[in-house]
């Protein structure tokens, strides 16, 4: 082992000790917990920390978008809360599951029964040569639910997501988005807790996209479904209200969107930016904060009766500092 692969597993050994090491309440009430979150590629040689530590609580009945640039480790977590990949350290659980724990049996039982998927391509959602009431009753008769019954919750489901004229064509018979649409009730065919959705709108153009969002809306107020998008595209943003951003392998920030009605009647959204606060107290404080103030490597910090103001570390006088600039005395 070089000196760095044992700095490396050093750290590793920390961050998974750090984690089983807390009490079992974090994130308690959460529908999906995600807590020091680990995941190291080898490939030839060389080690890739997709996910560095990462941190996400997701409660149930909510809908959230999951962003980040191309490699940030989005389809990892992805792959792991699908149950697809485990995860090198860390814990996480989705409803009774533990990911870290699971057998092969139970990981097939999860996948068919906990969670549902729609991936940005349409040809892997649906099976070219059924109809799409076929291709949403097909899972159904896998979990063995009775034909009678399969009818009924395919004609529900494509009725609730705007799509029943769609019932009796195949994929092929059908624009991208409504492909999708049909994706989306697959994935709700056996009643799912989760619905995950990698970029759900990736192949489409934006008034698709706009009808795959509304009916991932649907899925979750209508059918209750707890509904998680992964995507790079930022304007899926304004369709929901809660978007975690995820930077080098760990939740960095996030936007909460909630509708005001004024005294007059009218609505306005309000959106919301927050750091986001590790176990251990760490905040990564937005870049464009960072340049604005020139803040690098050290800022003085003050406890106010409300807030913590963050200061740069310049001489007094040079900067904002002012009172309560944290200077000891
Ligand atoms: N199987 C793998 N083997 C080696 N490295 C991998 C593997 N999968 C992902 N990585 C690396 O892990 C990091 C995170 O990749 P990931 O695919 O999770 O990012 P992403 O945010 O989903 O990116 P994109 O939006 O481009 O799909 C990247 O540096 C990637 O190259």
């Amino acid at each position: 082992m070089t000196s760095t692969q044992t700095a490396d597993r050093a750290a590793l050994d920390s961050l998974e000790s750090r984690a089983r090491a807390r009490p079992g309440d974090y994130g308690a009430n959460a529908l999906i917990a995600c807590e020091s979150l680990v995941r190291i590629y080898q490939a030839e040689g060389i080690e890739v920390q997709a996910l560095q530590g990462l941190d996400l609580l997701i409660d149930p009945g909510e809908l959230v978008a999951i962003v980040g640039a191309s490699g940030s480790g989005k389809s990892t977590l992805l792959s792991v809360l699908s149950g697809l990949d485990v995860p090198t350290a860390g814990r996480v659980r989705v409803g009774e599951w533990d990911l870290m724990a699971m057998t092969a049996r139970e990981r097939v039982t999860y996948r068919r029964t906990m969670v549902g998927f729609v991936w940005q391509q349409t040809a892997r959602n649906l099976v070219p040569y059924l109809t799409a009431a076929e291709n949403i009753a097909f899972p159904q008769a896998l979990a063995g639910v009775r034909g009678a019954a399969r009818k009924r919750r395919s004609a529900e489901l494509l009725e609730a997501l705007g799509i029943g004229y769609c019932a009796d064509r195949r994929p092929a018979q059908m624009s991208g988005g409504e492909q999708q649409r049909v994706a989306i009730a697959v994935a709700l065919s056996n009643s799912p807790q989760v619905v995950f959705a990698d970029e759900p709108t990736g192949e489409l153009d934006s008034a698709s996209s706009d009808q795959v969002l509304d009916a991932l809306r649907a899925a979750n107020r209508e059918l209750g479904a707890t509904v998680v998008i992964v995507t790079h595209d930022s304007g899926v943003s304004e369709h929901v209200e809660r978007t975690v951003a995820i930077r080098d392998g760990r939740t960095s920030s996030e936007v909460r969107r909630r509708t005001h009605t004024d005294e007059h009647g009218a609505e306005q959204v309000i959106a919301q930016e927050y750091a986001m606060l590790d176990r251990a107290g760490r905040v990564q404080l937005p870049r464009d904060y960072r340049e604005v103030l020139e803040l690098s490597d050290r800022v003085r910090l003050a406890l106010e009766e409300s807030h913590i103001a963050v200061w740069p570390d310049r001489p007094s006088g040079a900067g904002a500092a002012g009172a309560g600039s944290g200077e000891s005395t």
